[in-house]
């Protein structure tokens, strides 16, 4: 396990292949549960099949976290740990809790992890107690809510160099994942040894959010995921197990279309990102350094200036995907600006972004396309659907 880049060789990666909890959507919780439409599952699982075929036949080992999820569950303390996550959800009361309880303890592995994914209707246990939460409920409502947004495995973890950050997501749909992040990080044997660098009770951060823009240099997206005290604390804790010695924070737009700072930039070379380009000049950062165990401040300054700095390079090459500001905004929109790179100047986008990924080839980047029309309804790419756990030392 080791990441301190993100466009090194990729070894390993954490997939997460979307199942029964796509099909909890519906046009009434699709926005709760962060999806913007509904998604066709058997196309959203042919989609991920194929990306992680592109990944495994470039020589990258996929990990999925349904399966991580239920080996782990084959230990007692790791199962005993995941079932109490879920009953703790205070709208279930004494009667509800205690029938859920008896329903999971009658799982194996196997099923009680697609539960903990898919979630869990009314109409799915019996109560024989009764109980009054059991009954005002509706049939359809969920006893355990679904987790659709576990596909974007790269929110709940984030890997610095040999050390793994599980997170603190700030939606509440998505507060549970990490509950099964952290327990696979705890208890597989995989991850034996492997040290937490931040856990879900700190302040919000989103993987999605982190770029390790260089060994020893982070920039931490702010906005509607990552709080300002969220990268601090983030910062702290890498400054001081010396995991870095910079952490850029970097102010996004705190809406919807620019949710987690990898929506508008993300790396695709050493020295190079593509960046959504309606911003990609007024993107500011706050440098964080250490100093004598405390952390050091700079004056906001443009984001690619700072950054190139930290980085210890002359420039940070922005690919100018030359689009027209509606072309842009409507690739943006589709994650165009999320790639995953598999290597120096060879990395998978959403082959729908016609535009961005004939500029990021005329750049001389290698585009791996796959399809995302079902995935995509997420609102996220290839990069969100991934955690790399091992890539090659960038030096
Ligand atoms: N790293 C990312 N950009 N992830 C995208 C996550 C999308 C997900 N539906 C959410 O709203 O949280």
């Amino acid at each position: 396990m080791y990441v301190d880049s993100e466009v090194s060789r990729l070894r390993t990666v954490l997939l997460h292949r979307p199942s029964a909890e796509l099909a909890r959507l519906t046009p009434r919780n699709n926005d709760s549960l962060l999806f913007d439409g509904i998604p066709w599952v058997s196309r959203a699982q042919e989609e991920h099949d194929a990306f992680a075929e592109a990944l495994r036949s470039r020589g990258v080992e996929v990990l999925y976290l349904g399966d991580l999820l239920a080996e782990t569950l084959t230990l007692p303390e790791a199962r005993a740990e995941l079932t109490a996550g879920v009953l703790a959800a205070r709208r279930l009361g004494d009667s509800l809790r205690a029938t859920v309880a008896g329903y999971l303890a009658d799982q194996d592995p196997d099923r009680l992890g697609e539960i903990l994914v898919a979630g869990l209707a009314h109409e799915e246990i019996k109560s024989t107690g009764g109980g009054l939460v059991y009954e005002m409920m509706d049939r359809h409502d969920f006893v355990i809510d679904p987790l659709p947004n576990l596909l974007f495995t790269r929110d709940s973890s984030v890997w610095v160099r040999d050390r793994v950050a599980v997170t603190s997501l700030a939606m509440r749909a998505r507060r549970r994942e990490t509950t099964i992040t952290h327990a696979i990080y705890r208890h597989h044997p995989r991850f034996a040894g492997a040290e937490l660098l931040f856990d879900p009770s700190l302040e919000h951060v989103e993987g999605g959010d982190v770029l390790v823009l260089a060994p020893e240099v982070l920039a931490i997206g702010v906005g509607e995921r990552t709080t300002p005290a969220g990268a601090e604390r983030l910062a702290q804790r890498v400054i001081a197990a010396g995991l870095a010695h910079t952490v850029l924070a970097v102010p996004i737009a705190q809406e919807r279309a620019t949710m987690h700072l990898d929506t508008v930039c993300t790396m695709v070379d050493v020295d190079a990102v593509v960046m959504y380009p309606n911003l990609a000049d007024s993107l500011q950062a706050w440098t964080v350094t250490g100093l004598d165990g405390e952390l050091r401040v700079g004056a906001p300054r443009p984001f690619l200036e700072a950054a190139a700095e930290a980085m210890g390079i002359d420039r940070l090459r922005v690919i100018d995907t030359g689009l027209d500001p509606v072309t842009a905004e409507r690739e943006q929109w589709d994650d165009g600006n999320n790639t995953l790179a598999i290597a120096p100047r060879l990395c998978v986008a959403y082959e729908r972004n016609v535009e961005t990924n004939a500029q990021l080839e005329r750049a001389g980047i290698e585009v791996v396309r796959i399809s995302g029309s079902e995935l995509g309804s997420g609102r996220g790419g290839p990069r969100c659907m991934s955690c790399p756990i091992q890539r090659d030392p960038l030096r």
